[in-house]
């Protein structure tokens, strides 16, 4: 396929409610959409960059700068461009994982709705529907933190990850359990926000038998990970550390982790997404889908990969409804606690115009 035009979109969509983490608050999500086009398709993703370099060192602004002086005008000199070959074609440039996922994304949907191939038999769904797990972000208070996760429940949801930060762990921890007892999935994100040296507190949640603690330490610190791992119960998942298939491996030998978060837009896309899930199962490593935020754009995709066998662990794949009162695409609706699968090619959802337009920010066609 050959690219005929490329457009950025700035999207600002507003939350529900202030979603807090040990690394800030967001209270708009302020997404870049790319949009491309060939001469017998489109495709459509998101790209997952913040606006500010919190969570990873991308940032919206950095994302379409790299996006529109280098690998555009890249991948707009291949003649005959597939998803494959996006990631070989923007190799030589370093890092800019989530600007490299969101054109390897925006390719590989263009290129399956022309074969009227679905996402998820293109990355070998192996399910029809997928088990939701829900974000909860750190509260201002206990009360606060039970009515939100007995509304999460209430709404089927079938797992509960709590984020985390020194000061507030062992007692929301301890009150979820005591509110809505031991048969709960129940899941903690640290998001980086603690040391080592913060082990013996930490072990004070094994007693509540946890599914995993997410990404405790610095997202570099694979060796602080293992080492954490032989002093606390509860299994070490890892997000932030895990930046490739080769990464997964290194970090999965080196005993820093007993669980994955596959987070396709850190990791440079789709298909190396799939490389981490493959090399976690010969591992017998069991994954889960994270999330960043998406609109429904991303979400599809997300849920596509969640349908992947080696996904065992509900993912970060909640409802439209968690995040936003209206979405960009038609709403993902929970239902007994799982997302269908999109079926449709491609993506199999596209953004609504109307409602694109009415959250548009700014536009921009990049020169081919
Ligand atoms: O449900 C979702 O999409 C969000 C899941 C979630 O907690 N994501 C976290 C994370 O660290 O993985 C996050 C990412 C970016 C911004 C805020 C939070």
């Amino acid at each position: 396929m050959k690219l005929t035009s490329v457009e950025l979109r700035r999207v600002a969509m507003p939350l529900v409610a202030p979603f807090r983490t040990s690394f800030g608050t967001q209270t708009v999500r302020e997404l870049l959409l790319v949009r491309v086009t060939t001469p017998d398709s489109e495709g459509w993703s998101e790209c997952a960059t913040l606006v500010d370099p919190r969570y990873s060192a991308e940032y919206v602004d950095g994302a379409a700068d790299v996006m529109r002086r280098f690998f555009v005008p890249a991948l707009a000199a291949v003649p005959d461009l597939d998803a494959h070959a996006v990631g070989r074609v923007l190799s030589p440039f370093k890092g800019h994982w989530m600007a490299k996922a969101a054109l390897e994304t925006a390719v590989l949907d263009a290129e399956l709705r022309a074969a009227g191939q679905s996402f998820g038999r293109f990355l070998g769904a192996a399910r029809d529907r997928v088990p939701c797990g829900v974000s909860v972000g750190i509260m201002d208070s206990i009360p606060q933190l039970l009515d939100t996760v007995g509304g999460y429940l209430d709404a089927g949801y079938v797992r509960i990850k709590l984020k985390i930060e020194p000061g507030w762990d062992v007692e929301p921890v301890r009150a979820v359990r005591e509110r809505f007892g031991d048969e709960i999935a129940l899941q903690v994100d640290a998001n980086t926000a603690y040391a080592v040296s913060d082990a013996r507190h930490l072990a004070r949640l094994d007693p509540f038998d946890l599914l995993l603690i997410e990404q405790p330490l610095d997202e570099d610190d694979v060796l602080g990970h293992a080492e954490l791992a032989r002093l606390v119960r509860t299994p070490i998942c890892l997000d932030e550390s895990i930046t490739s298939a080769r990464t997964a491996a290194a970090a999965i030998r080196l005993g820093a982790c007993a669980v994955v978060n596959v987070k396709p837009a850190r990791v440079g896309g789709y298909l190396e997404a799939r490389r981490i899930h493959d090399v976690c199962v010969a591992h017998g490593v069991p994954v889960w889908c994270g999330g960043m935020l998406e609109s429904g754009i991303g979400r599809a995709a997300n849920v596509a990969l969640a349908a992947l066998p080696g996904f065992t662990l509900p993912g970060d794949t909640s409802a439209s409804d968690r995040y936003y009162a209206t979405d960009l695409t038609a709403p993902f609706v929970l239902d007994d606690g799982h997302l269908p699968v999109p079926t449709g090619p491609g993506l199999g959802v596209e953004p609504v115009p109307e409602l694109l337009d009415a959250m548009t920010t700014a536009r921009e066609s990049l020169p081919l």
